[in-house]
């Protein structure tokens, strides 16, 4: 016992940079990192039996509540307004036409999703000053018998599109849910084109809903060059595909950056800001670049990429990510080439219509398609139209 003490004593002293470098990793990760980090939902550190099931009923139930707030605001708008004159003031040509592609939720109604997001883009629009940064069409795609009454509840307020009694009759044998919703995407981006000829559209789902930033964001994207080569920008991603080990190539380099760039600021901190008698060598610096990479994983990459909403100047583009549409921003003419590549190919379960759209941008020579980083919207939807839902709905 006591040659074993001598023995690790003579090889191990607290002072060297191998024992300060575990200290500082048992401590970061050890006991740091899970006391910040237990409750954020997309960290490696979130503790899911304690905590997923509050969190999830707190934001179900913050949804709910705003749903009725929705419910109760479009109501009185609807018995205070006497005429519908939403479709005279329709704009033509408009700088960005917003088209909301809306039908009628069995489960999960009472969260009246397209409401809250109606009224969220009532509330951004009116920020924008005397010249109106969007015009509004919601696509109601509802093929009945029962009507989509959020729609008709905002009749009043937004142009609202349907498809003809001939058009329904025509879409009834399409019995796939995932060619269906693919046709009303089709349908809805071809009427905003028809009827506006918009320069830009932005096509949301109707759970997408727009944070505050979320005109501004646009805009400045579409005053950037790479915008008029792209097929469409996505304008969201889930936050629980965020993550470095992900594996996107830029993300791998934006990790490996971010390392470099952590580790330049800790070495200089130590050099100049601490009393610490300090080498550098080649090794530190690998070491401290490491830790930076690890701790921005494990913490959670989304939480580092809400630092970017400081200014729409700081989003990030990058090569469109594969999952989900439930905001996409189609510069120019593209919405129509959109629709055009749509209508070509056959959606079923695994190739809904936005794996369909990311293949496309993938092996069509010219096409490009970028994603946004942060998120523009929020996904509300905790019921899904299209799938079966877990009951009750969870947030991961
Ligand atoms: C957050 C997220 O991951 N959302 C994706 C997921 O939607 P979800 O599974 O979340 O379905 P959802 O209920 O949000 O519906 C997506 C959209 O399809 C519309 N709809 C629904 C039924 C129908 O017959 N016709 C129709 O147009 C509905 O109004 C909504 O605008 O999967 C879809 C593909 O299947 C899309 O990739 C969505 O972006």
């Amino acid at each position: 016992m006591l040659r074993w003490r001598t023995c690790t004593s003579k090889h191990f002293r607290w002072s060297s940079p191998v024992a300060q470098g575990l200290i500082l990793c048992t401590l970061t990760f050890g006991v740091i990192l899970p006391i910040c980090c237990h409750r954020l939902l997309y960290s490696y550190y979130f503790l899911k039996p304690l905590y997923l099931d509050s969190l999830s009923n707190a934001a179900l139930q913050e949804s709910y509540e705003r749903g009725q707030e929705a419910l109760r605001f479009w109501e009185n708008a609807a018995s205070t307004k006497t005429t519908n004159d939403a479709l005279e003031m329709i704009i033509k040509k408009p700088d960005l036409l917003v088209t909301v592609v809306t039908t009628r939720r069995s489960e999960g109604k009472d969260y009246h999703y397209l409401l809250q997001v109606a009224q969220q883009l009532k509330t951004l629009l009116k920020t924008c000053g005397n010249k109106a940064c969007a015009e509004v069409m919601l696509c109601d795609v509802e093929r009945g018998p029962a009507l989509n009454e959020d729609a008709l509840l905002l009749e009043k307020e937004f142009l609202v599109v349907r498809r003809s009694p001939d058009e329904l009759l025509q879409g009834r044998e399409v019995s796939d849910i995932f060619e269906r919703e693919k046709q009303d995407y089709v349908f809805c981006l071809r009427k905003g084109w028809d009827m506006m000829k918009p320069k830009n559209v932005v096509v949301l789902e109707d759970d997408a809903f727009p944070l505050t930033n979320f005109f501004p964001s646009v805009k400045n994207l579409l005053s950037r060059k790479f915008a008029f080569n792209s097929l469409y920008i996505k304008l969201y991603h889930p936050e629980r595909l965020q993550r470095y080990w992900n594996p996107e190539p830029y993300r791998i380099l934006e990790w490996i950056g971010l390392g470099v760039f952590g580790a330049t600021i800790l070495l200089l901190l130590l050099l100049h800001c601490t009393p610490l008698s300090f080498t550098f060598s080649p090794a530190h610096f690998l070491f401290l670049a490491l830790y930076i990479m690890v701790v921005a994983e494990l913490a959670g990459r989304h939480y580092l990429l809400e630092f970017r909403r400081l200014s729409p100047q700081l989003y990030a583009v990058c090569p469109a990510t594969e999952c989900c549409t439930p905001a996409m921003l189609y510069p120019g003419n593209a919405s129509i080439r959109v629709a055009e590549y749509l209508d070509q190919a056959v959606c079923a379960q695994g190739n809904a219509k936005d794996m369909v759209l990311y293949r496309i941008a993938r092996s069509t020579p010219g096409e490009k398609a970028h994603s946004v980083e942060p998120n523009l919207i929020k996904h509300i939807g905790a019921y899904s139209s299209v799938r079966t839902n877990p009951n009750p709905p969870r947030l991961i």
